[in-house]
């Protein structure tokens, strides 16, 4: 397999929580990350079925564009009772419905993102279906690494399973960590300090996968 040489690596991510903690991950490596905004990149539209295909798609996208080799990471949340909602849909439940504004014409802006929202959305879904329901979830994350000149494309998945709390709790991490618990705590992803989410999360094990394939 190809392995991923020393130098710049396109973090092909829009969400600045997810590159933090790529770069985090990326640390140890002598690899540079250079994030999409920072090379003014724009964000694909997301039109994949699955993770994987969402993520090769982001990846492929930068590498394109950008002559580097690129890496993305489509990740989301996935609640058992929900059906594994809100699943590859997870970034799109924090959107407020786009504004029409009063000319017809819709509007160009991106819809804000908030997350307050999103969760709430899965707590008054789960509440819905009676105080029976199993609160079990679990993050997913698939990772693509893809190279400019031959279109080749690695792909690695990890996932960390546990359960969802309410009200929300803790200011660290990012989207759903707050209603997050993982197996084994009694703290969400967003009471942990990062080197701790970082030992235990669905990224931190595909990111694991990478490093062993792909850097000496
Ligand atoms: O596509 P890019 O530009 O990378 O950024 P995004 O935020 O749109 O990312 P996704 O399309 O992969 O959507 C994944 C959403 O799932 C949520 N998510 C993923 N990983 C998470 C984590 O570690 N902790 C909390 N929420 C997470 C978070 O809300 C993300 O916005
Ligand atoms: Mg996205």
């Amino acid at each position: 397999m190809r392995k991923l040489q020393p130098g710049k690596l396109v973090i092909a991510s829009h969400n600045p929580g997810k590159i933090r903690e790529i770069a985090e991950l990326l640390g140890p490596y002598g690899i540079e990350p250079v994030s999409a905004a920072d090379l003014d990149l724009p964000d694909p539209e997301e039109t994949g079925n699955s993770f994987v295909d969402n993520a090769e798609l982001k990846a492929r996208f930068a590498a394109d564009l950008s002559g580097f080799p690129a890496l993305a990471d489509d990740s989301g949340l996935s609640v058992d009772a929900l059906n594994g909602a809100p699943g590859i849909y997870s970034a799109r439940w924090a959107e407020a419905p786009a504004p029409v504004p009063a000319d017809g014409e819709p509007g160009d802006a991106e819809a804000p993102r908030d997350f307050g929202r999103a969760m709430q959305r899965v707590e008054t879904e789960l509440a819905a279906l009676g105080p029976d329901a199993s609160r079990d979830a679990h993050f997913v994350c698939a990772l693509a690494l893809c190279w400019p000149d031959d279109g080749q494309c690695e792909i690695f998945e990890g996932r960390v399973h546990g359960t969802l709390v309410w009200p929300p709790r803790g200011d660290k991490g990012f989207g759903y960590d707050p209603i997050f618990v993982p197996i084994d705590s009694d703290k969400t992803f967003a009471e942990m300090d990062p080197d701790r989410k970082h030992a235990i999360s669905h990224r931190a094990e595909a990111f694991g996968k990478l490093v062993a394939a792909l850097i000496d």
